[in-house]
């Protein structure tokens, strides 16, 4: 079984170590910059709340082509680089294989099987080279609850205990979704399979539309963001508008969401720099097309007002021009 770790970042690196400390796969890890070098010299340590361990990493390249063709590949990019990685991604899967998308917000594929038009999302897949490179029919959804940052390169951190929910677009069994979820049992890596993955990134979305922007945009922690009563009426307001387009679009999320819950998280989960604030302190492109832009963009085809999402998302995308000009 041949597994790539295709953007081995934060929540990739967390994976990838647990893949490479069990051996379950012959595992190799796409990455870049520091990070790729230091997996180099002297492998890759992973820091949790219970355990440090450091791993050697013998593949680990910024040229996915050197790579033969894999079983899983497992794409941890964030949403903004994948366009430009989708050649790249479609090559390495081997026949019968798939390529599992983990990653916030909603993902390219989502319109995969619904009977929508066009089938591609322009704001997540401009020019479709997603949908035709990789192909949706070989792509797997992945959501996420795994707080990591890379704390110095080749060092990856996590704070609290994490799991991962995966699923085919048309929600169906398939051998690569066996794989994978047998990969990440036999990793130590909490999975379970979803029932409905869109269902799965609307209720993690209901998270990052409030917690990744307002982080980035007033570089609090979660925990500080939730006890600013200003920022927890907006973020109540995100969550609403996410619930409000979810339903809209067919996903209702039920009336007992714990919206002030979700906005004021306790314990471990309030102490970690989400992944959009990590971003603006690296310089690097946010994921707001995913996270803000998309959902407002179902809503105006559904009907729904976003007027929170539709202020914050070009406060977002002004901050993101301002880190990257730097
Ligand atoms: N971090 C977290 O705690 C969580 C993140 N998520 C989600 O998980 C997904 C991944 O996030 P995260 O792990 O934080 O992202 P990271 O930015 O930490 O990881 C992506 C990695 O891919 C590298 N990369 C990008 N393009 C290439 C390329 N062409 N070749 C080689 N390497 C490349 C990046 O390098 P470079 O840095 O140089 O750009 C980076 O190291 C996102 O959707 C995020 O929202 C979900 C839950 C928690
Ligand atoms: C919920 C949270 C903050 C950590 O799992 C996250 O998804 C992120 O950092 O993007």
């Amino acid at each position: 079984m041949k597994v790539c770790v295709f953007g081995a970042g934060a929540v990739g690196s967390h994976i990838a170590a647990k893949l490479l400390r069990a051996g379950a796969a012959e595992t190799s890890l796409v990455a870049r910059g520091a990070h790729l070098d230091a997996m180099r010299r002297n492998g890759l340590t992973y820091v949790g709340e219970t355990e440090r361990f450091t791993v050697p990493v013998p593949q680990c390249t910024n040229d996915p082509g050197t790579l033969p063709q894999q079983d899983l590949v497992l794409v941890t990019l964030k949403a903004v680089s994948l366009p430009q990685s989708a050649d790249a991604i479609g090559r390495l899967i081997a026949p019968g294989g798939a390529a599992v998308f983990l990653l916030n917000g909603i993902p390219w594929w989502w319109r995969y099987g619904l009977d929508a038009k066009p089938a591609t999302l322009p704001l997540l897949d401009p020019e479709g080279r997603l949908w035709s490179d990789v192909r949706p029919e070989r792509a797997l959804g992945g959501v996420i609850y795994s707080p990591n940052e890379i704390t110095e390169p080749g060092v990856v951190s996590n704070s609290t205990r994490s799991h991962f929910v995966l699923g085919a677009p048309d929600n169906g069994d398939s051998p690569a979704l066996a794989s994978a979820l047998r990969v990440f049992e036999q990793a130590g890596l909490t999975a379970k399979r979803s029932a409905d993955i869109r269902r799965d990134v609307w209720l993690k979305l209901l998270l990052n539309a409030p917690g990744n922007p307002l982080s980035a945009l007033t570089r609090l922690t979660a925990g500080e963001r939730g006890a600013d009563e200003g920022l927890f009426e907006v973020g109540k307001a995100l969550v609403r508008e996410v619930l409000a387009v979810a339903k809209a679009t067919g996903w209702d999320l039920g009336d007992d969401v714990d919206v002030e819950g979700i906005v004021r998280p306790k314990g471990t989960l309030g102490g970690g720099r989400p992944s959009m604030l990590q971003d603006i302190l690296a310089g690097r492109p946010t994921e707001v097309a995913a996270l803000l832009e998309q959902p407002a963009a179902f809503g105006v085809e559904h009907g729904i007002a976003t007027p929170v999402m539709d202020v914050v998302a070009p406060l977002v995308r002004g901050l993101d021009r301002a880190v990257r000009k730097r």
